[in-house]
């Protein structure tokens, strides 16, 4: 038997897994297998790819939990890695609050530090609560490691994390976290093979999943980024606001009479490319639209990304190189050529005959810009077995 590290990423409404083998550090080359269960509490459905991409198993399970969706996900391990038994975990954690600027072993404490940031991550954090603890059960004394996509900021400065509220609320805490950092260190990582010296330039990456936000690096560190307090800040996502002026939500709660718990349902779940097209939060279902909403949440969440990709390169001095990741920067061409024709202000050159990458702009462009597919479960992997295997660096 040789040990396997399994990495878990329980999303909103699905729960993404990869598994690696344990002996050493973590690669690319190496992934066994990764899949998902996706429709959780409805019709849920497990499927599972080989590393190159060839389709293992795709078939209905009953799971009305993240926690029945790793039942089924073990089993499914355990019949098809026969050669493999499961020796830990990882897990992608949203918000590690102002508790941890690195991955730690999972605990009693830090799954009560955990359960308190719930109201700061309400699409996020139960689920992966209910994966740890689920795991805990269908296989006591199993090492789960917690990586916090706040963790990669932590070194921003504290001009970058602070909100302009009275000190003793900021002293509670309520300030700029920052997230999706699983995916900007990975980013930062591989850097240097695609840009050569500019990686260590001012360089924006735009991560447009369903979660959207950016980030400005420099020497390959977190400067500044788009989201803050929580997930719901900087840019539009499939069902996220963004940004809106506080007063919205006084507005909303003291003149609409709406609750707490709407006025959080309508800011995470009915907001953002749903909300402005009242049609998805696909993007792919939006650009295929020819109503004149999807078109309007289209050009608004573009908008959107210019002036943030303008607030970064001024929080950086000046701008080097864009990157693209993540669902919607690795596969629409037609969002990377607005966001950058929307950029030719701040010196960028499209290459017309480069669309698909992985570099987008001429030779000559004083800005370069780029497509870097991330790997999110690989990180976690990485950082899993540094942490067990005592090496220190992911
Ligand atoms: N070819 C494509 N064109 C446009 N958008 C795409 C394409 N492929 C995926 N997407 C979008 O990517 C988003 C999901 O990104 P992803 O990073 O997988 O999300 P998650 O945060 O859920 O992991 C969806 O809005 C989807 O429409
Ligand atoms: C932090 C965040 O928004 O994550 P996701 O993109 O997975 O929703
Ligand atoms: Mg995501």
């Amino acid at each position: 038997m040789t040990g396997a590290i399994l990495v878990v990423n329980a999303g909103s409404s699905s729960l993404k897994f990869s598994l690696y083998p344990a002996g050493e550090r973590p690669t690319k080359q190496e992934l066994l297998c990764n899949g998902e269960v996706a429709n959780i509490g409805e019709a849920a459905q497990l499927r599972a790819t080989a590393a190159g991409g060839a389709v293992l198993t795709e078939h209905p399970i009953a799971a009305a939990t993240h926690g029945d969706a790793l039942g089924n996900i073990l089993r499914w391990l355990d019949r098809h890695f026969t050669d493999y038994q499961v020796t830990a975990a990882g897990h992608r954690i949203v918000h590690g609050g102002a508790h941890y600027a690195a991955p730690v072993l999972v605990d009693d404490a830090v799954l009560a530090t955990m359960r308190s940031l719930v109201p700061l991550a309400p699409l996020h954090e139960p689920n992966h609560i209910a994966a740890i603890e689920a795991l805990a059960r269908l296989h006591p004394g199993l090492p789960q490691v917690a990586c916090f996509d706040t963790a990669f900021h932590h070194g921003q400065s504290e001009v970058a994390t602070s909100y302009a509220l009275p000190r003793a609320i900021t002293a509670e805490g309520v300030r700029r976290y920052g997230f999706h950092g699983l995916s900007y260190e990975y980013i930062a990582g591989v850097l240097p093979d695609m840009l050569g010296e500019a990686a260590e330039g001012r360089v924006v990456v735009a991560h447009l999943g369903g979660g959207v936000s950016m980030c400005g690096l420099h020497r390959r560190r977190s400067v500044a980024t788009t989201m803050g307090f929580t997930p719901l800040d900087g840019l539009p996502m499939a069902t996220r606001c963004g940004t809106i002026d506080p007063s919205v939500v006084l507005y909303l709660l003291e003149e609409n009479g709406m609750t707490p718990a709407a006025v959080r349902d309508l800011l995470y779940r009915h907001s953002g490319l749903l909300g402005v097209s009242g049609i998805s939060g696909d993007m792919r279902t939006l650009l295929g639209s020819d109503d004149p909403h999807a078109a309007a949440a289209v050009e608004l969440f573009v908008y959107r990304i210019g002036r943030e990709l303008g607030s970064l390169a001024a929080a950086l001095g000046g701008l080097d190189a864009i990157v693209f990741t993540a669902g919607i920067g690795e596969h629409s061409p037609e969002i990377r050529r607005r966001v950058l024709q929307q950029a030719a202000w701040l010196g960028v050159e499209i290459d017309e005959a480069a669309v698909s990458g992985p570099r987008l702009t001429s030779p000559a462009s004083r800005v370069s810009a780029w497509i870097i597919p991330t790997d999110e479960d690989l990180m976690v992997a990485r950082h899993a077995f540094a942490l067990i295997s005592g090496t220190g660096e992911p």
